[in-house]
């Protein structure tokens, strides 16, 4: 059954361990750095409950992107709930509950990946995804290097003892030891259950460090060393009206000796499985129509914005305004049509359970749209937006002061608006694309996919190269020096 906010945010009150800026932090649910992010992902599961999204949200009993496709409706049906969700966080909260359900859902379709020698993990990797359904439990993964420890530790001149990569030091009785570090736990400290793992190949020597397990967030020695806090520093939300709710934090996570029963080991000393568990089953194609769903609306909300401020500053009827406008509304319906365009092109999975998934090359290469399109649009909103997101009051509380307030609601406003709506609107604004919050997003949805230098080799290697260079071909196959031209083939 899905659970309420109320439940969701009880779970959290575990004991686990975050630490922020020196400090342990007792309860996310009520600290500053926290609580109204925690709020606003409690807001998601309530709308679960509420009457009007309960059909688009589950399925079941449970939330909509823990199944598993089976066939075009399933899809856009799946596709709706993540909207729904990501409405919610106009686009800025990119790793809800429902990212790595999907992922989970990933694994269900194609659990034999999970099967190799010397380790089955099969079975446990439907028996996660069954546990977090049942339980509604929310998922994170950390499966990303600390940077400058990607090659073995000892081939780069430390030693395989301080190697910070999280990796097995021990069997015991029940299960494993793990050390090391994880980057980047987006949303981490958020959930039930952090899957720690690796996406990128290793070669065979890695074995120590190709392992995949999910534990509870409050297992002991794991901890979590949290970023800044934008919600921390936000003086209101008036002032900062998304980092102050919709900070999702990134941390570094850290396994300092962490047992972990073998039934939440998902691969085991193996790289093949390790890497494949994420790309030879829907589990990346799943997150990327979850993520491209939300960059979808992020592109709603910007465009809505850049709307909103040009009427505000006077400047929407002009024609090069009006064009950009345009430029934007032209990028929205490019991140749509990627969605669109994945599900409409969806295969089998391989296996014959008789799941489907999203079209890999179009999911890809979402990829790539979006990593190039999200800095452009900033940019031009930008550019539109001129110098008021600037010359703005240090706090909404200038409005209410008895001797400064009615200067600022004088000499602050726009025809047909108040001081307080146009600077309420500026300030949003500025949240959004040039904020410290802002600038995360930037290399959040830059990065949060991999790196252009892997992206962008996968999609050659992934993609039909073939056909391309064969249509390229038949035309020059055409025609030659001084002869007739030939018929084309039909292809
Ligand atoms: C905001 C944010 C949130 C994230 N959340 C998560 C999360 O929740 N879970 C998770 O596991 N990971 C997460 N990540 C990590 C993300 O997966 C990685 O940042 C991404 O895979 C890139 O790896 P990297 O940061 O090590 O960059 P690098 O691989 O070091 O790449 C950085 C740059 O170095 C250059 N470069 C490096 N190697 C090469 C090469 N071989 N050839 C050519 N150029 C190269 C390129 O210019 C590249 O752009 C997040 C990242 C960000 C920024």
């Amino acid at each position: 059954m899905t659970r309420s906010g109320q439940e969701y945010l009880e779970s959290l009150r575990d004991g686990r361990s975050i630490w922020l800026d020196g400090e342990r932090v007792e309860d996310i649910t009520r600290h500053p750095a926290f609580r109204n992010t925690a709020g606003s992902i409690a807001r998601l599961y309530d709308l679960s409950h509420d009457s009007a999204h309960t059909p688009v949200l589950t399925r079941d009993g449970a939330h909509r992107a823990f199944a598993v496709p089976r066939g075009y409706e399933d899809l856009v049906a799946r596709r709706r709930a993540y909207k729904v969700w990501a409405e919610a966080g106009f686009g800025f909260l990119g790793r809800t509950p429902d990212y790595m359900a999907g992922g989970a859902a990933g694994f269900a379709a194609a659990p034999e990946v999970f099967t190799t020698d010397g380790f089955d993990g099969a079975a446990n990797a439907l028996a996660y995804h069954r546990r977090l359904a049942d339980g509604d439990l929310y998922p994170t993964f950390t499966i990303t290097n600390p940077q400058g420890a990607r090659t073995p530790f000892d081939a780069a001149g430390g030693t395989a003892e301080d190697d910070p990569v999280v990796r097995v030091v021990a069997e015991k009785d029940g299960g494993i030891v793990v050390r090391g570090a994880k980057m980047i736990g987006t949303a981490a400290v958020f959930g039930n259950e952090v899957i720690v793992g690796t996406i990128e190949p290793l070669a065979p020597r890695d074995v120590d460090r190709a392992v995949c397990f999910s534990i509870p967030v409050d297992t002991p020695g794991l901890s979590f060393i949290s970023r800044v806090s934008y919600e921390g520093r936000a003086r209101s939300v008036f002032d900062n009206p998304l980092s102050s709710r919709f900070d999702e934090n990134d941390a570094l996570l850290v396994c300092d000796d962490v047992f972990v029963p073998w039934e939440n080991v998902l691969t085991y000393r193996n790289v093949d499985a390790s890497f494949g568990m994420w790309w030879r089953t829907p589990a990346y194609v799943n997150f990327v129509h979850q993520a491209a769903t939300r960059f979808w609306t992020k592109l709603e909300f910007l465009a809505g914005l850049a709307i909103l401020l040009t009427k505000s500053n006077g400047t929407y009827e002009l024609p090069p305004v009006t064009q950009a406008i345009g430029r934007l509304l032209g990028k929205v319906a490019q991140a749509k049509a990627f969605v669109l365009a994945a599900e409409a092109s969806h295969v089998e999975v391989d296996g014959g359970r008789g799941g489907v998934m999203p079209g890999k090359d179009i999911s890809f290469a979402q990829r790539i749209m979006a990593g190039e399109l999200y800095p452009q649009a900033v940019q031009e909103i930008k550019l539109l937006a001129g110098g008021g997101v600037i010359q703005l009051p240090a706090s909404g509380e200038d409005l209410l002061h008895p001797e400064l307030g009615p200067l600022v609601r004088r000499y602050m406003r726009a025809p047909g608006a108040s001081s307080e709506d146009r600077i309420k609107l500026l300030k949003l604004a500025w949240d959004a694309l040039g904020s410290e919050f802002a600038s995360r997003h930037e290399q959040y949805e830059r990065f949060y996919h991999g790196a252009p230098h892997v992206y962008l080799m996968q999609q050659v290697w992934e993609g039909d190269t073939a056909s391309c260079e064969q249509l390229a071909q038949s035309c020059l196959d055409g025609y030659t020096l001084g002869g007739e031209p030939k018929a084309p083939d039909s292809r």
